[in-house]
């Protein structure tokens, strides 16, 4: 609340004191009208209890610190879907299985519209003034079309000698020289993860070009910072976050439209772009293609992997089985384990398949890290006539907020729920016998169109991870931390640990 009134303090010139206290007297009467309302009010029937106080204040935290505020509210009336307005927006937030079933099966709740207001970090063509083309109106469907047309397994096939060299180019150049040294997982893993994800959605021109990948890998953390509380609820406000916030979205596209241009007058080949451009499609729906892509992509495979790695250095035994299962992979593919080839030479044998379907224990590793770290607040809005769900409306261009925790996180699904416990994955019955009971990539109509990329990302990682390296995780200090690290919910793009920071001690053993 403080920097929201400090920001609306510093506007006020110092103007003549007689405005001045005219100003002061009629933000106090309309203040004081507010909370008589909002204290005074009561919930309509048919509406979803609201939340008494400020309402600016609810956004306010809403914006702030997403997580918390809703789990506050929930303690507080455990089971009560409520409601609390942003500007002249309802918002809803739902807890509880019949809300979970309307939230990711009903066709008329958008994703797009939702986050687009809600959310306001991703980067839109829209947003950026020479645009005249634009196909991120809510139409997914096209962008999922292009999606599983680029990543298929055949192209995948394809890709996964490079995507291993990526790994291999960008660790040998951690610590010292790549054999020993010090990262911090939510820079490096992070970047590494980018080249990967533009690797696969867009072209080699722009991933060998170091320079031009960094840019556009600080405009988009630039945009995750920018936007701030105060862009998203006063966006006619010039604030700098919001300046800043364009002005990167410009640069982004600029950026982007000079490489799809000039793919445009070079010899084809398969890289993403040119798929896009022989099937015909016109620069600026490539350029929204690729930002939205690198948005959806980045992040999650980002923060999954990172916690992945994090959850197998606490758990030494998790990080053996793993460890022995990519071991047992590449002795049935590659023949012998121990010969002289190299890791990458061992790696690149196995064939898409089998990273898909032979590595059930890292795929339950994947998923209770994915369960535990990614507790976000998935949006909606209503685009079409009322909705009931219990004894609430929805009504036309409300929004809905669903915190993924009302299920990962809930005991009565998961006991001990806070536990990393992959051993809960493999045995009989894993899946709680509830709607939608692990929502780690969407269900619904909005599956993740991303997520077989994503776990073969991440599997290469791990296994260049476990077998070509040692490593421990420490703090500061250099020790085992104590405590352990938490994921901060709140973070809503990145996830990192609260409070300090952690890092892994690597030592290079293999080639
Ligand atoms: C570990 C990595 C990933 C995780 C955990 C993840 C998770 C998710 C989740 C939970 C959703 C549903 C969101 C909602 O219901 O509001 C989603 C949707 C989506 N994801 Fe992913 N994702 C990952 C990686 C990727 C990648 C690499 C891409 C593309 C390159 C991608 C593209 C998408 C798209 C396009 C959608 C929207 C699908 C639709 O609305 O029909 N994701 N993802």
């Amino acid at each position: 609340m403080s920097a929201l009134n400090s920001t609306i303090l510093s506007s006020v010139g110092s103007g003549d004191n007689q405005l001045i206290t005219g100003a002061v007297g009629t933000a106090a009467i309309l203040a004081t009208t507010a909370v008589y309302y909002a204290i005074t009010s009561r919930d309509k029937e048919g509406e979803f209890p609201k939340l008494r106080g400020i309402q600016l204040y609810h956004a306010w935290n809403f914006f702030q610190r997403r997580y918390d505020f809703l789990q506050s509210n929930f303690k507080r009336n455990p089971g009560k879907s409520f409601s609390f307005d942003v500007l002249h927006h309802n918002v809803t937030a739902l807890t509880g299985e019949e809300a979970r079933q309307v939230f990711y099966s009903n066709p008329h709740l958008g994703l797009d519209e939702g986050y687009k207001i809600l959310m306001g970090s991703a980067p839109r063509v829209s947003n950026v003034d020479m645009a005249t083309e634009e196909n991120e109106d809510g139409n997914i469907t096209l962008l999922n079309k292009r999606l599983n047309k680029l990543l298929n397994k055949a192209r995948m096939q394809d890709i996964l000698p490079t995507l291993l060299q990526d790994i291999i180019d960008k660790a040998d150049r951690w610590g010292n020289g790549g054999t020993a040294g010090r990262i911090n997982p939510f820079t490096e893993i992070y970047d590494l993860v980018f080249l990967m994800t533009a690797r696969m959605t867009t072209c080699h021109d722009l991933t060998k070009n170091e320079a031009d990948l960094k840019k556009i890998g600080d405009l988009f953390l630039t945009l995750q910072t920018s936007a701030t509380p105060t862009s998203l609820l006063l966006p006619w406000f010039p604030s700098p976050a919001r300046k800043a916030g364009r002005q990167a979205t410009t640069e982004l596209y600029t950026m982007l439209y000079g490489y799809v241009e000039r793919r445009r007058h070079t010899q084809p080949t398969n890289d993403a772009i040119d798929v896009l451009i022989a099937d015909g499609e016109v620069t600026q729906n490539i350029v929204g293609f690729v930002m939205t892509t690198l948005f959806a992509g980045v992040f999650n495979t980002g923060v999954i992997s990172c916690w992945m790695l994090i959850d197998l250095a606490i758990h030494p035994e998790w990080r053996e089985k793993c460890k022995k299962e990519i071991q047992d992979l590449l002795s049935r593919h590659f023949g012998d384990f121990l010969s002289s080839a190299t890791l990458y030479e061992k790696l690149r044998a196995i064939p898409v398949t089998a990273w898909e379907d032979e590595l059930p224990i890292i795929e339950a590793c994947t998923r209770e890290s994915q369960r535990i770290a990614l507790s976000v607040i998935n949006i909606r809005r209503n685009l079409c006539e009322e909705i009931k769900i219990g004894e609430g409306v929805v009504k036309r261009g409300d929004f809905l907020a669903y915190s993924v925790g009302d299920v990962h996180l809930n005991p009565e699904y998961y006991p001990e729920p806070h536990e990393y416990d992959p051993g809960r994955w493999l045995r009989p019955d894993p899946v709680p016998n509830t709607t939608y009971p692990f929502l780690g990539w969407g269900a619904g109509r909005h599956p993740c169109t991303g997520m077989k990329a994503a776990k073969l990302e991440m599997k290469l990682i791990l296994a260049m991870f476990l077998t070509r390296y040692e490593f421990d995780l420490v703090d500061e200090d250099g020790k085992f931390p104590d405590p352990l690290p938490v994921p901060n919910r709140n973070d809503t793009h990145k996830v990192r640990p609260l409070g300090a920071a952690y890092y892994f001690n690597f030592k290079r053993i293999m080639q």
